[in-house]
């Protein structure tokens, strides 16, 4: 097969992702946004820069979106969201983060394959998304591609369709938000 004919094999796998997203479940994600002082993002490696891009816009957005690890992140209070993207939902670091988190008493938000995993039963809302884990082994979620790939352009895509639906709930449109993009790059 040559790369386009992969890349269309790619983007009806996607196709397909989407539509196995519960839209009640997103709802509740924008929601708790929307209700949060301050909205924190994480996700290891790939998942990580997925969660990088969400919080990018989010800021264009007039959020006070943070990136957990960078520099500038504030305090988790009470009153804050942490939204967390692992495919696999057992990622250590994110485990801790969640379980912190959680002992401070503000709202986790679990993007993940399996609900049921421990960042999963931690969260208070949770959005199961499809796809296999980096270790397929554990997975009969069928993918051409490999390791979390498929997950993770999901959760890229889900996190885009989720900047739409609170853009069109606060009536932001690009050029609103343009005028928040960096201008010293
Ligand atoms: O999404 P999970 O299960 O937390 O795993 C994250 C890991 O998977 C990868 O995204 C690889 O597929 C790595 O970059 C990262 O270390």
């Amino acid at each position: 097969m040559n790369t386009t004919q992969y890349l269309a094999k790619i983007i009806k796998e996607l196709i397909r992702s989407g539509d196995l997203i519960s839209n009640d479940e997103a709802e509740k994600l924008v929601n708790g946004i929307l209700e949060s002082k301050k909205i924190f993002v994480a996700g290891a490696g790939r998942s990580g820069f997925m969660a990088k891009s969400f919080a990018m816009r989010m800021m264009h957005m007039g959020i006070d979106a943070y990136v957990i690890g960078e520099t500038v992140t504030p305090t988790f209070e009470k009153d804050d969201i942490l939204i967390i993207g692992s495919g696999s939902g057992e990622t250590k670091g994110l485990v801790s983060m969640a379980e912190k988190a959680k002992s401070i008493g503000g709202t986790i938000a679990a993007v993940t394959i399996f609900p049921e995993s421990t960042i999963g039963q931690l969260a208070d809302i949770t959005i199961k998304m499809p796809g296999s884990p980096k270790d397929q082994s554990e997975s009969n979620f069928k993918t051409i591609q490999p390791m979390g790939s498929l997950f993770e352009q999901t959760l890229l895509l889900f996190y885009d369709a989720v900047i739409l639906r609170f853009m069109e709930k606060k009536g932001l449109d690009t050029n609103k938000m343009y005028g928040k993009h960096a201008n010293l790059e």
